[in-house]
């Protein structure tokens, strides 16, 4: 297979205020959020003057991909396309096959398997080429990277560092406290091919974090940032509960380690860094959340040997034990109960 084009793949992001309903509509058209949630969540980016960093860390990641596939000759056009933002998926795709692609490889900046981290983005994609049309590129995405070291040591550091800021005095009552976007326990329960592999994969993760930056601490994963009604059951415990538990059983420091995500977007900057921090401060807990990768050269280099493993069919660097998933089965990681759909 001759691939010709390197292809971006992210969720987006508001850049305005004008931008923020219409950009959660998007997000959440049919998939029965309450308008409780989103009015919340609007507040979340009015906050920040209704602008997401998400697209410019695209931009950012972009920019250092095309960089560094000049300086190890990946002659691949790089482009970039969103699942609920400008600049959207079919756009992107319509501008690929105006400039003669063919065949992309698609990146998409969720490390994990599921449907909301992987398998939409499958359906994007379809959808996206059917309303493109004839001669609308093809896009294979390329496989999931919890366990590449080019995801896992800069998590790790990051954990390294973060521990740095804490009073060294209390490293025997500190705790390293692992996150991830919550997702429906169903949503869960059928992710990959013997469900479960979504939780499966963060616990790996999180394993092989805590293994290289703090192998003497105790450590959790926990959920954040949960959406949906509340009668409708999502992975638990919440990040804000787990540190009350953890307060409560004599902990005095936490590390967080959002290991759920690639750079440091809203669930990180709001959910983590106001939201989790008020919960420490108010408890007395030490508090210190670690960063993610964002454009790190070790996840920028990875993301260049997930493209070549592929073109040349090299092994593939990794560093836990559960089965590599390239694709969907027909009948794992399903598309949710719609709600209201249009
Ligand atoms: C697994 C997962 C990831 C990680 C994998 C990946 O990165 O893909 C992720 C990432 C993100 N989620 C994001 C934003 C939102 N997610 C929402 C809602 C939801 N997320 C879900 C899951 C995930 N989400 C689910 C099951 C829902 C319920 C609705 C549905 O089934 O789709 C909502 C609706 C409002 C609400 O929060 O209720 C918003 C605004 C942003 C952008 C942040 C920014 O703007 O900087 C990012 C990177
Ligand atoms: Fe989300």
């Amino acid at each position: 297979m001759a691939y010709d084009a390197f292809l971006l793949l992210s969720f987006g992001g508001p850049e305005g205020p004008d931008d923020v309903l219409p950009f959660l509509r998007n997000v959440t058209r049919g998939r029965g959020i309450p308008e409780e949630r989103l009015a919340e969540v609007a507040e979340h980016y009015r906050h920040f003057g209704g602008v997401s960093p998400i697209n410019q860390q695209c931009r950012d990641l972009l920019a250092a991909v095309r960089a560094d596939f000049a300086a190890h000759g990946v002659g691949l056009p790089a482009y970039w396309g969103n699942r609920n933002w400008t600049p959207m998926l079919a756009d992107t795709l319509a501008q690929m096959r105006d400039d003669g692609v063919t065949s992309a490889l698609g990146f998409a900046t969720s490390a994990y398997g599921g449907y909301s981290s992987c398998r939409q983005y499958w359906e994007d994609i379809a959808q996206a080429r059917a309303k493109v049309g004839a001669r609308a590129p093809a896009v294979t995405k390329l496989r999931q990277f919890h366990d590449h070291p080019g995801f896992v040591a800069p998590h790790a550091d990051a954990v390294r560092s973060a521990l740095a800021t804490l009073d060294p005095g209390r490293r025997a009552s500190t705790r390293i406290v692992f996150t991830a976007h919550s997702i429906p326990a169903s949503m869960a329960a059928t992710a990959g091919p013997d469900g479960g592999r979504y939780e499966a994969q963060l616990h790996e993760t999180a394993a092989l974090v805590h293994a290289a930056a703090a192998a003497d601490l105790p450590w959790d994963l926990v959920w954040q940032s949960r959406s949906g009604p509340p009668q409708v059951p999502w992975l638990e415990p919440d990040v804000n509960d787990h540190l009350t538990a953890l307060a409560a059983k004599g902990v005095t420091d936490v590390v967080v380690s959002p290991i759920g995500f690639v750079s440091d977007h809203l669930e990180v900057i709001w959910d983590l860094d106001n939201e989790a921090r008020d919960t420490a401060e108010g408890l007395g807990l030490g508090y210190a959340r670690a960063a993610t990768p964002g454009t790190d050269p070790r996840f920028v280099t990875m993301i260049r040997e997930l493209v070549e493993e592929r073109i040349a069919a090299l092994p593939r660097r990794r560093l836990g034990t559960l089965p590599v998933w390239d694709q969907c089965a027909a009948d794992c990681c399903p598309t949710p109960q719609r709600r209201g759909a249009k």
